[in-house]
């Protein structure tokens, strides 16, 4: 369970989030919210990749603090944009992420080469990155993202380049995890058959 509360995020002199509180248990939560309301923004918190202004957030009851590092062991997070290197494959691309994950060799193979047929990329396992196009690119920061079975995921407009049929294939992976998972996207109208939470996410008068 991922708890966070009151928490509140300030860039500069301009808030963006303020006295957020809420609970994230297991399954699909969608945050939704205008443009600019800071859906990204309450995501990067939850992945740890930046620390609240004020409140807390905590995992299983515990803080995530100054250094998450447990917590981060055990979350996947794709972002709405990864810097990829150009010149390595894709494959390596994941052999990297789930070393990092300090998933075993044998395990990262099958996990990696799994995953990216899942997303429709065995073909172009082996390809280097720079060939690849912005949808394969979002699935690829996708798939590294399900590496190591992560308790959390969160999934920055996980479908975004994506066609309607694939959309709907990452539809079924992010809907069959056991996982806490969180993500905005923008085909919440595709997903009214499926059974989901959602967190609405109010513009404030000092980001409009
Ligand atoms: N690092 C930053 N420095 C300054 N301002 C920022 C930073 N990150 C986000 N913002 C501002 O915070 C606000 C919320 O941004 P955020 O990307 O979280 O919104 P969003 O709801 O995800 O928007 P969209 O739906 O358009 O993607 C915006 O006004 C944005 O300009």
């Amino acid at each position: 369970m991922l708890e966070l509360i009151n928490v509140g995020q300030r860039y500069g002199r301009k808030t963006v989030l303020d006295g957020i509180s809420h609970s994230f248990a297991p399954g699909v939560t969608v945050i939704t919210g205008p443009s600019g309301a800071g859906k990204t923004t309450l995501l990067r918190l939850c992945a740890s990749a930046e620390r609240p202004k004020s409140g807390t957030l905590s995992w299983n009851g515990k803080p995530l603090g100054r250094s998450p590092r447990a917590f981060r062991t055990g979350l996947g997070y794709a972002p709405q944009r990864i810097d990829f290197p150009e010149d390595i494959s894709g494959l390596d691309f994941m052999l990297h992420m789930a070393a990092l994950k300090m998933i075993g060799t044998g395990a990262a193979r099958i996990q990696a080469t799994a995953l990216l047929d899942r997303l429709g990329l065995g073909r172009d396992a082996s390809g280097l990155i720079r060939t690849y196009s912005g949808g394969m690119r979002r699935r690829l920061g996708l798939a590294q993202a399900f590496l190591g079975d992560p308790d959390i995921l969160v999934l920055d407009e996980p479908t975004a380049e994506l066609d309607p049929v694939t959309a709907e294939h990452v539809h079924d992976l992010i809907f069959e995890q056991r996982a806490v998972v969180l993500m905005t996207t923008h085909l919440a109208e595709s997903l009214a058959n499926r059974k989901y939470q959602t967190l609405k996410i109010s513009m404030l008068d000092s980001v409009k």
